[in-house]
């Protein structure tokens, strides 16, 4: 299990998480809604190492992990897919999924995880991952790499941000194969259609915890909310 106990984090005296509890539990699926600036992609790179928490800690398995870094993390199999995925010049597709080769993963089990995320193998696994490649091409080669690395823990920053109108069909698809192989799955995102997928939802506001649960429970209260933050506005009932 996968867990936020107390987390906050400040920077330059702004309070951007405050008291943090999620857990996240083995094979199971989560989303982090909220709105703009909630503190969502924050969470994302506390899980992840990228920054560490002004307070609280981040816990594996009762083993605290807050101080290891983002490569130590990886070890233990949790992995992040960036908001915006980072291009390599002169780097092909294939070798980028496979690490160079160092992954030690067959050509079909690449040709399956690029089909999964709607890239015919033929046509992408000698493309170079730069400019070339569209936004969202991009971002769909990043979901490949993620299911390619069979991660504990896969923590997914908006991964629908950038894709066409395919986006929805796809996030499920990767949700099937990311449960088959018995990952747990940490989305992020602003979209209640894209939440209600997984299985249960914390809503986050103002770097709080606003509601927990279910995810359809969750998302009708989100909805009530306009996606707003009730911290700021009225939730009224009925509106
Ligand atoms: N390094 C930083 N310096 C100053 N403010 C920061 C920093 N990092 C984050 N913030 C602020 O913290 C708040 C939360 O940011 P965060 O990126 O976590 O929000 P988010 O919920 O992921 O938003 P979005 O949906 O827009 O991606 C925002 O108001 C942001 O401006």
């Amino acid at each position: 299990m996968l867990l936020l106990r107390n987390v906050t984090y400040s920077i330059n005296g702004r309070k951007i998480l405050e008291e943090i509890n999620m857990r996240f539990k083995e094979g199971m699926s989560y989303s982090i809604l909220g709105p703009n600036g909630a503190g969502k992609s924050t969470i994302a790179y506390i899980l992840m190492g990228v920054i560490k928490p002004t307070g609280g800690k981040v816990l594996l398995d009762e083993r605290d992990i807050t101080p290891l870094s983002i490569t130590e993390r990886a070890k233990l199999g949790i992995t992040l897919l960036w908001q915006e995925p980072a291009r390599y010049d002169g780097i092909t597709v294939e070798e980028y999924l496979t690490l160079g080769g160092k992954l030690s993963v067959d050509k079909e089990e690449v040709r399956e995880v690029l089909e999964v995320v709607g890239l015919p193998y033929e046509l992408y696994h000698s493309r170079f991952v730069d400019k070339s490649l569209s936004g969202g091409e991009r971002k769909r080669v990043e979901l490949a790499s993620i299911l390619l690395l069979k991660p504990k823990y896969a923590i997914l920053d908006e991964p629908d941000s950038g894709l066409d109108i395919t986006a929805g069909e796809l996030i499920d698809d990767i949700l099937d194969h990311l449960r088959r192989i018995g990952t747990t799955v940490i989305l992020i995102t602003h979209h209640e259609d894209i939440a209600r997928k997984t299985e249960f939802s914390y809503f986050v506001c103002g770097g709080k915890v606003i509601r927990k649960g279910f995810s359809d429970e969750v998302v009708e209260y989100y909805k009530r909310a306009c996606g707003k933050c009730p911290l700021l506005e009225v939730v009224s009932d009925g509106h």
